[in-house]
Protein backbone atom coordinates (compact mmCIF):
# COMPACT_ATOMS: atom_id res chain seq x y z
CA UNK A 1 0.00 0.00 0.00
CA UNK A 2 1.50 3.27 -0.98
CA UNK A 3 -0.61 6.19 0.72
CA UNK A 4 -3.65 4.61 1.41
CA UNK A 5 -6.48 6.69 2.76
CA UNK A 6 -10.00 5.13 3.58
CA UNK A 7 -12.82 7.50 4.49
CA UNK A 8 -16.12 6.15 6.44
CA UNK A 9 -19.02 8.14 6.41
CA UNK A 10 -16.83 11.18 5.32
CA UNK A 11 -14.20 10.50 8.31
CA UNK A 12 -10.77 9.77 7.62
CA UNK A 13 -10.40 6.22 8.42
CA UNK A 14 -6.62 5.60 7.18
CA UNK A 15 -4.83 8.86 6.87
CA UNK A 16 -2.28 8.03 4.59
CA UNK A 17 -0.26 4.31 5.00
CA UNK A 18 2.25 2.98 3.26
CA UNK A 19 2.92 -0.22 4.23
CA UNK A 20 4.55 -3.33 2.01
CA UNK A 21 4.54 -7.30 3.05
CA UNK A 22 7.50 -9.20 2.32
CA UNK A 23 6.67 -12.84 1.69
CA UNK A 24 7.57 -14.92 4.90
CA UNK A 25 6.99 -12.44 7.03
CA UNK A 26 4.73 -12.99 10.11
CA UNK A 27 3.08 -9.06 10.56
CA UNK A 28 0.95 -8.33 13.79
CA UNK A 29 -1.26 -5.06 13.50
CA UNK A 30 -1.83 -3.62 16.82
CA UNK A 31 -3.76 -0.71 18.43
CA UNK A 32 -6.15 0.53 20.27
CA UNK A 33 -10.05 0.06 19.31
CA UNK A 34 -11.19 2.15 16.41
CA UNK A 35 -7.65 3.29 15.41
CA UNK A 36 -7.77 1.73 11.77
CA UNK A 37 -6.65 -1.70 11.90
CA UNK A 38 -9.79 -3.91 10.25
CA UNK A 39 -10.15 -0.73 7.64
CA UNK A 40 -6.15 -1.44 6.88
CA UNK A 41 -6.43 -5.09 6.34
CA UNK A 42 -9.56 -4.74 4.36
CA UNK A 43 -7.93 -1.85 2.59
CA UNK A 44 -4.73 -4.02 1.67
CA UNK A 45 -7.05 -6.87 0.34
CA UNK A 46 -9.11 -3.83 -1.86
CA UNK A 47 -12.66 -4.82 -0.20
CA UNK A 48 -12.66 -1.29 1.27
CA UNK A 49 -12.08 1.35 -1.89
CA UNK A 50 -9.30 3.67 -1.15
CA UNK A 51 -10.12 7.49 -1.44
CA UNK A 52 -6.35 7.92 -2.16
CA UNK A 53 -2.95 6.24 -2.67
CA UNK A 54 -3.15 2.44 -3.90
CA UNK A 55 -2.87 -0.92 -2.92
CA UNK A 56 -1.52 -4.03 -4.58
CA UNK A 57 -1.78 -7.32 -4.30
CA UNK A 58 1.60 -9.78 -5.69
CA UNK A 59 1.66 -6.82 -7.62
CA UNK A 60 -1.63 -6.31 -9.33
CA UNK A 61 -4.43 -4.28 -8.39
CA UNK A 62 -6.87 -5.62 -6.87
CA UNK A 63 -9.17 -4.76 -9.29
CA UNK A 64 -7.50 -6.89 -11.77
CA UNK A 65 -5.89 -9.34 -9.08
CA UNK A 66 -6.78 -12.94 -10.17
CA UNK A 67 -4.83 -15.69 -8.17
CA UNK A 68 -7.42 -15.47 -5.22
CA UNK A 69 -6.75 -19.01 -4.02
CA UNK A 70 -3.39 -17.14 -3.04
CA UNK A 71 -4.74 -15.22 -0.17
CA UNK A 72 -6.76 -16.38 2.28
CA UNK A 73 -8.59 -14.04 4.69
CA UNK A 74 -10.10 -14.70 8.21
CA UNK A 75 -12.42 -11.78 8.56
CA UNK A 76 -13.32 -10.69 12.20
CA UNK A 77 -17.09 -10.96 11.94
CA UNK A 78 -18.64 -13.93 12.09
CA UNK A 79 -21.85 -14.80 10.20
CA UNK A 80 -20.08 -17.88 8.63
CA UNK A 81 -23.47 -19.30 7.07
CA UNK A 82 -24.55 -16.02 5.96
CA UNK A 83 -27.71 -17.48 6.97
CA UNK A 84 -27.93 -19.99 4.68
CA UNK A 85 -28.28 -23.12 6.64
CA UNK A 86 -24.44 -25.07 5.97
CA UNK A 87 -22.74 -27.54 7.92
CA UNK A 88 -19.60 -27.08 9.08
CA UNK A 89 -17.59 -28.60 6.57
CA UNK A 90 -19.22 -27.42 3.63
CA UNK A 91 -18.46 -23.99 5.25
CA UNK A 92 -14.74 -25.48 5.30
CA UNK A 93 -15.01 -26.65 1.82
CA UNK A 94 -15.80 -23.94 0.43
CA UNK A 95 -12.50 -22.82 1.10
CA UNK A 96 -11.85 -24.23 -2.19
CA UNK A 97 -13.74 -22.79 -4.34
CA UNK A 98 -11.19 -20.09 -5.40
CA UNK A 99 -9.08 -23.22 -6.41
CA UNK A 100 -11.31 -24.79 -8.31
CA UNK A 101 -13.22 -24.10 -12.35
CA UNK A 102 -15.91 -24.07 -14.14
CA UNK A 103 -13.61 -26.97 -15.40
CA UNK A 104 -12.42 -28.62 -12.81
CA UNK A 105 -14.95 -29.38 -10.02
CA UNK A 106 -14.01 -30.51 -6.33
CA UNK A 107 -11.80 -33.55 -6.24
CA UNK A 108 -10.03 -35.96 -3.82
CA UNK A 109 -7.48 -32.97 -3.65
CA UNK A 110 -10.39 -30.99 -2.23
CA UNK A 111 -11.71 -33.09 0.17
CA UNK A 112 -8.17 -34.12 1.45
CA UNK A 113 -7.57 -30.78 2.28
CA UNK A 114 -10.87 -29.82 3.75
CA UNK A 115 -10.30 -32.40 6.24
CA UNK A 116 -6.92 -31.25 6.86
CA UNK A 117 -8.11 -28.04 7.70
CA UNK A 118 -11.00 -29.82 10.23
CA UNK A 119 -8.60 -31.41 11.73
CA UNK A 120 -6.20 -28.24 12.17
CA UNK A 121 -8.99 -26.34 14.10
CA UNK A 122 -9.65 -29.35 15.87
CA UNK A 123 -13.27 -29.71 14.14
CA UNK A 124 -13.17 -33.08 12.28
CA UNK A 125 -15.61 -34.37 14.43
CA UNK A 126 -17.92 -31.81 14.26
CA UNK A 127 -18.10 -31.99 10.79
CA UNK A 128 -21.27 -32.60 9.85
CA UNK A 129 -22.97 -30.10 12.34
CA UNK A 130 -25.05 -27.35 11.45
CA UNK A 131 -22.42 -23.66 11.65
CA UNK A 132 -25.67 -21.69 12.88
CA UNK A 133 -25.46 -23.79 16.58
CA UNK A 134 -21.97 -23.03 17.25
CA UNK A 135 -20.58 -20.23 19.71
CA UNK A 136 -18.96 -17.24 18.89
CA UNK A 137 -15.23 -18.88 19.41
CA UNK A 138 -16.26 -21.54 17.30
CA UNK A 139 -17.29 -19.83 14.86
CA UNK A 140 -14.00 -18.36 14.29
CA UNK A 141 -12.20 -21.75 14.05
CA UNK A 142 -14.08 -22.36 11.13
CA UNK A 143 -13.91 -19.47 9.51
CA UNK A 144 -10.01 -20.31 10.33
CA UNK A 145 -10.48 -23.43 8.67
CA UNK A 146 -11.97 -21.92 5.57
CA UNK A 147 -8.90 -20.31 4.90
CA UNK A 148 -6.55 -23.46 5.58
CA UNK A 149 -8.34 -25.05 3.38
CA UNK A 150 -7.36 -23.04 0.61
CA UNK A 151 -3.96 -23.50 0.93
CA UNK A 152 -2.81 -19.90 0.44
CA UNK A 153 0.62 -18.27 0.21
CA UNK A 154 -0.65 -15.83 2.25
CA UNK A 155 -2.71 -15.39 5.26
CA UNK A 156 -4.68 -11.88 6.68
CA UNK A 157 -6.60 -12.90 9.70
CA UNK A 158 -8.65 -10.12 11.73
CA UNK A 159 -8.52 -10.95 14.97
CA UNK A 160 -8.28 -14.36 14.67
CA UNK A 161 -8.16 -15.69 18.29
CA UNK A 162 -10.93 -13.16 19.57
CA UNK A 163 -13.44 -15.43 21.73
CA UNK A 164 -11.48 -18.77 20.82
CA UNK A 165 -10.17 -20.96 23.80
CA UNK A 166 -6.50 -21.11 25.19
CA UNK A 167 -6.39 -25.10 24.03
CA UNK A 168 -7.49 -23.67 20.16
CA UNK A 169 -5.58 -20.74 20.44
CA UNK A 170 -2.59 -22.73 21.07
CA UNK A 171 -3.26 -25.01 17.83
CA UNK A 172 -3.99 -22.19 15.55
CA UNK A 173 -0.17 -20.95 16.67
CA UNK A 174 1.05 -24.82 15.82
CA UNK A 175 -0.72 -24.35 12.43
CA UNK A 176 0.67 -21.13 11.90
CA UNK A 177 4.50 -21.55 13.05
CA UNK A 178 4.22 -25.18 10.47
CA UNK A 179 2.79 -22.71 7.69
CA UNK A 180 5.24 -20.20 8.54
CA UNK A 181 8.20 -22.37 8.37
CA UNK A 182 7.33 -23.37 4.82
CA UNK A 183 7.25 -19.68 3.97
CA UNK A 184 3.83 -18.85 4.11
CA UNK A 185 3.03 -15.06 4.53
CA UNK A 186 0.72 -13.75 7.39
CA UNK A 187 -0.71 -10.61 8.74
CA UNK A 188 -2.61 -10.77 11.16
CA UNK A 189 -4.63 -8.12 13.33
CA UNK A 190 -4.77 -8.76 16.91
CA UNK A 191 -5.26 -6.97 20.73
CA UNK A 192 -3.77 -10.10 21.99
CA UNK A 193 -0.73 -12.18 20.56
CA UNK A 194 -1.02 -14.94 23.58
CA UNK A 195 0.34 -18.13 21.65
CA UNK A 196 1.02 -16.64 18.49
CA UNK A 197 3.62 -14.03 19.90
CA UNK A 198 6.80 -16.21 19.04
CA UNK A 199 5.79 -16.56 15.58
CA UNK A 200 5.49 -12.52 15.10
CA UNK A 201 8.65 -10.60 13.16
CA UNK A 202 7.38 -7.46 12.68
CA UNK A 203 4.78 -5.28 14.17
CA UNK A 204 2.75 -2.64 12.86
CA UNK A 205 1.23 -0.53 15.25
CA UNK A 206 -2.01 1.64 14.33
CA UNK A 207 -2.91 4.59 15.50
CA UNK A 208 -5.48 7.14 14.59
CA UNK A 209 -5.77 5.78 10.96
CA UNK A 210 -1.74 6.44 10.88
CA UNK A 211 1.10 3.60 11.55
CA UNK A 212 2.69 5.04 14.72
CA UNK A 213 5.27 1.97 14.60
CA UNK A 214 6.60 -0.33 12.08
CA UNK A 215 9.29 -2.78 12.91
CA UNK A 216 10.48 -5.36 15.50
CA UNK A 217 8.05 -6.76 17.63
CA UNK A 218 7.65 -5.98 21.59
CA UNK A 219 9.10 -9.05 23.79
CA UNK A 220 6.84 -10.85 25.52
CA UNK A 221 4.42 -8.08 26.73
CA UNK A 222 1.31 -8.63 24.07
CA UNK A 223 -0.02 -5.24 22.54
CA UNK A 224 -0.31 -3.68 26.00
CA UNK A 225 2.97 -2.34 26.37
CA UNK A 226 2.48 -0.41 23.00
CA UNK A 227 1.79 3.28 22.37
CA UNK A 228 -2.06 3.64 21.99
CA UNK A 229 -3.17 0.69 24.01
CA UNK A 230 -6.16 2.00 25.86
CA UNK A 231 -8.61 -0.69 25.42
CA UNK A 232 -10.37 -2.16 27.80
CA UNK A 233 -10.64 -5.48 29.46
CA UNK A 234 -14.15 -5.65 31.17
CA UNK A 235 -13.50 -8.92 32.06
CA UNK A 236 -10.22 -8.42 33.55
CA UNK A 237 -9.51 -10.03 37.25
CA UNK A 238 -8.58 -7.66 39.95
CA UNK A 239 -5.51 -7.60 41.16
CA UNK A 240 -5.42 -9.69 43.75
CA UNK A 241 -4.89 -8.61 47.50
CA UNK A 242 -4.28 -9.63 50.55
CA UNK A 243 -2.01 -12.83 51.48
CA UNK A 244 -1.10 -13.74 47.97
CA UNK A 245 -0.13 -10.13 47.05
CA UNK A 246 2.19 -9.86 50.09
CA UNK A 247 6.13 -9.59 49.72
CA UNK A 248 8.86 -9.74 51.87
CA UNK A 249 10.32 -6.42 52.24
CA UNK A 250 14.21 -6.49 51.33
N1 LIG B 1 -18.74 1.09 8.08
C1 LIG B 1 -18.26 2.11 8.78
N2 LIG B 1 -18.80 3.35 8.70
C2 LIG B 1 -18.32 4.38 9.40
N3 LIG B 1 -17.27 4.30 10.24
C3 LIG B 1 -16.69 3.10 10.37
C4 LIG B 1 -17.14 1.95 9.67
N4 LIG B 1 -16.36 0.91 10.01
C5 LIG B 1 -15.46 1.37 10.89
N5 LIG B 1 -15.66 2.70 11.11
C6 LIG B 1 -14.87 3.56 11.99
O1 LIG B 1 -13.54 3.54 11.53
C7 LIG B 1 -12.63 3.54 12.63
C8 LIG B 1 -11.66 2.38 12.48
O2 LIG B 1 -12.39 1.17 12.58
P1 LIG B 1 -11.66 -0.24 12.52
O3 LIG B 1 -12.72 -1.28 12.64
O4 LIG B 1 -10.77 -0.27 11.34
O5 LIG B 1 -10.76 -0.18 13.83
P2 LIG B 1 -10.04 -1.36 14.61
O6 LIG B 1 -8.71 -0.81 15.00
O7 LIG B 1 -10.05 -2.60 13.80
O8 LIG B 1 -10.95 -1.51 15.88
P3 LIG B 1 -11.29 -2.81 16.81
O9 LIG B 1 -10.03 -3.15 17.52
O10 LIG B 1 -12.34 -2.29 17.72
O11 LIG B 1 -11.77 -3.90 15.88
C9 LIG B 1 -13.46 3.47 13.89
O12 LIG B 1 -13.55 4.77 14.42
C10 LIG B 1 -14.80 3.01 13.39
O13 LIG B 1 -15.81 3.56 14.18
Amino acid sequence: MRGGQVHLDRRPVLRGVDLTVRSGEVVAVLGANGSGKSTLVRALLGLTPLSAGSTLLYGVPPARFRQWWRIGYVPQRLSVGGGVPATIREVVASGRIARQSRFRLSGAADAAATDRALEAVGMADRAGDPVQALSGGQQQRVLIARALAGEPDTFVMDEPTAGVDAASQQLLADTLADLVSQGRTVVLVAHELGPLEPLVTRAVVMQDGCVCHDGSPPKAVGAHALPGHDHVHPHAPEKPVGPLDWRPIP
